[in-house]
């Protein structure tokens, strides 16, 4: 047995092999160690091994699937290893095969995965000429992705498609591996090395043409995508190996091209609190907030619509008729009937997968007979929703074969029976009534043998040990007749067998082992049948993803008062009356007030807004809601603003807060650098950039200056649409000498001695600051608050009386232009061609005496 391990343990090095043995998984030697460790389970040692105790840990195979979550979240991956032989059908152990493999970026198992989000396989391969080919899917939709970009943009792409697992090739150069090892610092992602064959471009082609059943991918433009074949051949080879199969439901491609999304870098992701909040939780974000679907294929359809929004706006336009059509009509209804439907998307992936669970196809069954009921209700509709009412058309036939082949209420496993329906098959049925009525057999054999042998407490039963037989209690013994067999002695009965209890027992014991493998073989025969309409099941399932999180983008704009944006092909930024809708939506539940709105308005003349005002006065809060307005309509959301316009935008950049990376070991002002250093090269005249309080990480100088370098590098070269936050007063002189600059402040008022925040926009510089009244609300000490204020004046009269004009945007001198001595005039005069050895000579002399004083 142990040589039949490590045969398989040396074909899945790095992974955690799961070795069936009856009802348990055992782990040995180091992988019983580690997942001892990871686990908290019993580590033991048995017998020997060449000599050695066998060190091994074990997990209960019914209780498998909460061990696997766990070393999944931990970025392990399992090898599932099967008893497929029959137990004792020959010398030497049973026969043993890895079914599949489970690791972080080809989870299937509904247990394991989280139902609003994705886990995507992610195949990085390194071209040459610093080109890179990038292909990804999750395993349960029917698509992949590729892309090519430069070696540079590695960092941002893989940020952006937040794989669980990246797959690479063992002949990738040290430092680029370095660079994939450093990915993992800032996200939870699993590395994973397969052999460099793997990554090979003409099989790429041909593996992609075979899954698309495509005799080119000139549909997709993707024909001269060479790296990124080479990358979907070992993307390919890998979710196959995982899953011990072909992926035939993958017959989708999309390609993504540099230029076609908004882009979004991680720092805007996180700054915007998008998905996650600054602090790592999943709420209160603004895609919590969006999240009102009422499947997980809708709440991922909603999450891949704000990741990832459009330049192109077709597809943003067509959601918001959508959404306005929806608004006057059957949203309610349609949301009704999404309730309680199953993820078709991935019982789909199942079925193609062959995994799939009997009840998972009872929901399946269920909600082919929902989707039926959905189209209806979009009939009178055009565009989008017309488009996703043609695809709700469930498979023909579908429903009525899983209806008829399934029990309406199945077992959980097929292993054990009680799947399929009756009248599916005959000889189901007669080996099922077999059993049925072994019941009946034994009552009549009951009375049938007491009335034979005139023992009136005689019983005929059956247990699972000793199967059936005719119980007699000690005093009858004598009455027993001579063709009783005994076959167990109790302490007051005894128990006897009969040739004819006998042939029974037989009949009866061989037709439920039949019937349960008979069962086994009409559940394949099943998938089977199912497998040609896994395109159309697909379909579906985005239909009725598209559909569910239209539906909730129109239950938010209804119930948050959005209003529909539009889109110009002028450039700018009109908001009228905006808010930001996580802030508003905190302040309603927590009833402190409402959320004052304010207009944003942004075009090439003016393009700049400084911002001015107190702490807590709601500068960030005003500009991230500028964002989170823009975003919202691209991805083809209404907004929470009275009116919006939006011209071309492709590029939301942010610089806000300062958070120490000591992951990356950079401290918080050059984070703070480097992160406008991006921005700077980054942005276009179509990007909305938001600094918030650039150069506070340093010296006031410092920062004064570098922020007013920063500004002016925004208005005069990139030109971006910038909302510039400062505490620097300094920089409120910045729009006097910048045309398409403005300042802006928000409002506060003292009452008393307190400060009052109107959190109110209004056109000029701030007057003050506040910074201290803000430390007394904060709780701050009355005697530091008394220090400050006398050290407050006293620096400001100070500074009244030395104030010197410091020109902080008169453009840096020039260069000194370099004046040539007489030397290097005359030197720059010679021709070392023309002259020969001679004059050559003479010439050198000749410079050297002008050098003399
Ligand atoms: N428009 C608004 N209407 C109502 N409340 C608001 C508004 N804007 C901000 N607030 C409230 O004020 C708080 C502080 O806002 P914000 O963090 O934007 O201030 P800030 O000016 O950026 O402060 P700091 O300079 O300290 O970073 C918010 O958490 C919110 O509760």
């Amino acid at each position: 047995m142990m040589a039949q391990y490590l045969g398989i343990k040396h074909q899945h090095p790095g992974t955690l092999v799961f070795y069936r043995m009856g009802d348990f998984y055992e782990l040995f030697y180091e992988d019983a160690e580690k997942a001892a460790r990871l686990l908290d389970i019993t580590l033991t040692r048995r017998g020997q091994s060449a000599g050695q105790p066998v060190t091994m840990a074990g997990v209960p195979f019914h209780s498998v699937e909460t061990y696997l979550a766990r070393l999944i979240r931990l970025g392990e991956s399992v090898a599932i290893c099967e008893q497929v032989g029959e137990v004792g059908a020959g010398k030497g152990p049973v026969e043993r095969k890895v079914v599949r493999v489970v690791t972080p970026g080809t989870l299937t198992d509904t247990a394991l995965l989280n139902d609003k989000s994705e886990a995507l396989l992610l195949a990085v391969h390194q071209g040459p000429r610093n080109r890179l080919g990038l292909a990804w899917m999750a395993v349960t939709q029917g698509a992949m992705q590729l892309a090519e970009c430069t070696g540079d943009e590695l960092e941002a792409w893989v940020a952006r498609i937040g794989p669980s697992e990246l797959v690479y090739s063992a002949e990738v150069t040290p430092a680029f591996e370095a660079r994939l090892k450093d990915l993992r610092m800032g996200l939870p992602l699993s590395l994973t090395l397969r052999p460099a064959f793997q990554f090979d471009a003409g099989l790429g082609h041909r593996k992609l043409l075979e899954q698309l059943a495509a005799v080119s991918l000139g549909a997709w433009d993707a024909d001269a995508l060479s790296q990124a074949h080479a990358a979907a051949a070992a993307l390919l080879a890998y979710a196959e190996h995982t899953q011990g199969r072909a992926l035939t439901h993958v017959q989708a491609l999309r390609v993504q091209r540099e230029g076609e999304l908004i882009d979004l870098p991680a720092t805007t992701r996180r700054n915007l609190e998008l998905v996650q909040t600054l602090r790592g939780d999943d709420g209160p974000t603004l895609f919590k907030l969006l999240d009102s679907c009422m499947s997980g294929m809708g709440s991922r359809a909603l999450k891949g619509w704000l990741l990832e929004p459009r330049r192109d706006r077709a597809e943003a336009v067509a959601r918001h008729e959508a959404i306005a059509a929806l608004r006057e009509g059957p949203w309610q209804a349609l949301r009704d009937r999404l309730k309680g439907l199953s993820d078709v998307e991935r019982i789909t992936a199942r079925i193609a997968l062959r995994q799939v669970r009997p009840r998972e196809l009872v929901g399946l069954a269920q909600s082919l007979e929902g989707a039926g009921a959905l189209a209806p209700l979009l009939q009178a509709h055009q565009g989008l929703l017309a488009a996703i009412g043609e695809d709700l058309t469930p498979p023909q036939g579908c429903a009525v074969l899983l209806s008829q082949a399934l029990l309406p209420e199945p077992a959980a496993l097929v292993r054990d029976g009680g799947v399929i329906a009756p009248g599916h098959d005959a000889e189901l049925d007669e080996l099922r009534a077999i059993q049925e009525n072994a019941d009946g057999f034994l009552l009549k054999l009951e009375a049938q043998e007491r009335e034979r042998t005139g023992i009136a407490n005689l019983r005929v039963q059956f247990n699972k040990v000793h199967g059936f037989y005719i119980e007699v209690t000690q005093g009858q013994l004598d009455k027993v007749p001579a063709d009783y067999r005994r076959r167990q002695t109790l302490k007051n009965a005894e128990r006897f067998i009969t040739p004819e209890l006998k042939a029974f027992e037989d009949k009866a014991l061989s037709a439920q082992e039949r019937a349960l493998a008979r069962e086994k073989w009409l559940y394949e025969q099943l998938l089977d049948a199912l497998q040609p309409h896994v395109p159309a099941l697909s379909r579906l399932a985005r239909a009725l993803a598209s559909l569910d999180a239209l539906c909730a983008l129109t239950e938010r704009s209804l119930t948050l008062e959005w209003s529909r944006p539009v889109f110009t092909r002028e450039p700018g930024i009109e908001i009228v009356r905006g808010r930001h809708p996580v802030v508003e939506a905190r302040l309603a539940e927590t009833s402190s007030g409402a959320f004052i709105p304010n207009d944003t308005r942004l075009s090439p003349r003016q393009r700049m807004q400084v911002i001015t005002g107190p702490n807590m006065g709601g500068k960030s809060t005003y500009m991230r809601q500028v964002a989170l307005i823009c975003l919202l309509a691209a991805m083809g959301s209404y907004v929470p603003a009275q009116a919006c316009r939006l011209g071309p935008l492709d590029a939301i950049h942010t610089r806000i807060g300062a958070a120490d990376d000591l992951a990356n070991a950079q401290s918080t002002f050059m984070l703070e650098m480097t992160e406008a250093a991006q921005i700077l090269h980054a942005a276009t005249p179509h990007s909305l950039v938001l600094m918030d309080e650039i150069g506070r990480g340093t010296s006031t100088f410092d920062g004064l200056a570098l922020a007013s370098g920063i500004a002016a590098f925004l208005h005069d070269r990139t030109q971006a649409y910038t909302l510039f936050a400062t505490h620097y007063f300094e920089l409120t002189e910045f729009p006097a000498r910048h045309h398409a600059a403005v300042n802006w402040h928000v409002s506060a008022t003292e009452s008393g001695r307190d400060v009052v925040f109107l959190h109110e926009l209004q056109p000029g510089p701030a007057s003050r600051s506040y910074g201290i009244q803000v430390a007394r609300l904060a709780g701050m000490p009355a005697a530091v608050v008394n220090h400050a204020r006398h050290a407050l004046a006293a620096l400001e009269e100070q500074q009244a009386q030395s104030r010197e004009q410091v020109d902080l945007f008169a453009p840096p001198p020039e260069a000194p232009v370099a004046v040539h001595s007489a030397v290097e005039a005359a030197l720059a005069a010679l021709d070392p061609d023309a002259l020969s050895p001679r004059e050559a000579l003479d010439a050198l002399y000749q410079l050297k005496k002008q050098l003399q004083p």
